[in-house]
């Protein structure tokens, strides 16, 4: 039996350490064949595909980034699932196994809709998809935030300036929620919830005076009351979606000139996508390639594995896919309630 693996939308730390399981367990296990396909269903269309080695995936679960390439290609939109079956016969590729969010398992859903065989592992950083309750890369990014927050931290209190950390999250506020509360950020803005800028001045203000420098976690996809869209000033993505990032440049004038205290914003940007994932998502990734395995041999064409607790489960792509995990009103109401 060969089995097609492609890694596909952004990436996140952790696809590597999903790849060496997949490749580990199945040559060791179940003397099974790979083929890595590079660059997602790109790769797949255009024939881009090489036997996947024990000796590619040596080693490799500590680094970032995915050792197959990914793109944002839609297979429906170049090549089709005509065209998907072509290749897939003409290399003998028995199954596959897409590794992607809610986009690349949008595209495995239809794919798989029409007979084709395939199985999902969940990928996010922003840690927005339904049906499981973490995904890799979303541990590293909150690392990353919270180590770049605790450093804006000291030199904002040198200083006696107010710092806004922008980091990830399109439409979900995960990233900034988690890493403001372990830098312990005095006020955390959400794309789930709009506020106005003299809420977020007042919390600023009032940590201010009783000494403190004040620090405001922001997501990039967070709005102020005052707008109906996302802030955006750098063109559209591959697939036509806002680029997002900046939102903290637009808040800290807007702070500044209202409170008087100095303020300085920092975009962190694609260093939470980039380096070594943590010890957590490296073995979350490897449980969810073994799981992806054991569905390959279970023929459970249609399914993704998902962490619901501390379980590996199979669930239908269906599940992901209807609604986005947002952060629950409640779990916010109980951070804004300390901030300030
Ligand atoms: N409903 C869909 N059907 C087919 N392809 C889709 C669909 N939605 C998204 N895609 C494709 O999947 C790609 C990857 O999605 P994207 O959201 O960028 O990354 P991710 O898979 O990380 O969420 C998109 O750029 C698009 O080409
Ligand atoms: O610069 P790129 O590759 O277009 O991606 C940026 C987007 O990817 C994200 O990191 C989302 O990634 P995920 O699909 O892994 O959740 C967003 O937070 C961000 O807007
Ligand atoms: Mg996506």
């Amino acid at each position: 039996m060969a089995i097609g693996i492609l890694t596909s939308g952004g990436d996140a730390p952790g696809l590597n350490a999903v790849i060496r399981a997949i490749v580990f367990s199945g040559i060791q296990l179940h003397q099974l064949d790979f083929l890595g396909i590079r660059n997602g269903w790109k790769g797949l269309l255009e024939e881009d595909i090489f036997r996947l080695e024990r000796h590619h995936i040596m080693g490799i679960s500590k680094h970032g980034g995915t050792i197959l390439g990914t793109s944002r290609t839609n297979p429906f939109e170049y090549g089709g699932p005509d065209r998907v079956r072509e290749v897939m016969e003409r290399h003998s590729m028995d199954a596959l196994v897409a590794i992607g969010g809610e986009g690349t398992l949008a595209a495995a859903k239809r794919l798989s809709d029409l007979g084709i065989p395939i199985v999902g592992v969940p990928k996010t950083v922003d840690n927005d998809l339904d049906a499981t309750d973490y995904t890799f890369g979303f541990d590293t990014a909150v690392e990353i935030a919270t180590e770049a927050m605790d450093r804006l931290r000291t030199t904002g209190d040198s200083h006696d300036r107010c710092m806004v950390a922008e980091v990830m999250g399109r439409h979900v506020g995960w990233i900034a929620l988690h890493s403001g509360v372990a830098a312990g950020a005095h006020a955390i803005l959400i794309p789930e919830q709009k506020l106005s800028i003299e809420e977020i001045c007042e919390w600023v203000t009032r940590a201010h005076l009783r000494g403190r420098a004040p620090l405001v976690a922001v997501a990039e996809g967070f709005l102020l009351d005052t707008m109906t869209d996302v802030h955006s000033e750098r063109g559209l993505d591959a697939f036509g979606r806002p680029r997002l990032g900046g939102i903290g440049e637009v808040l800290a004038p807007l702070i500044e000139e209202r409170t008087g205290i100095e303020t300085r914003a920092t975009t962190l940007g694609h260093i939470q996508r980039g380096g070594t994932p943590t010890a957590y998502d490296r073995v979350l990734a490897t449980r969810l390639g073994w799981g992806a395995l054991q569905m390959v041999l279970e023929e459970k064409w249609g399914f993704m594995v998902a962490l619901q607790g501390t379980d590996i489960v199979d669930v239908p792509f269906e599940a992901a896919l209807g609604s986005l995990k947002t952060v629950p009103d409640a779990r916010y109401a109980e951070v804004r309630a300390l901030f300030g």
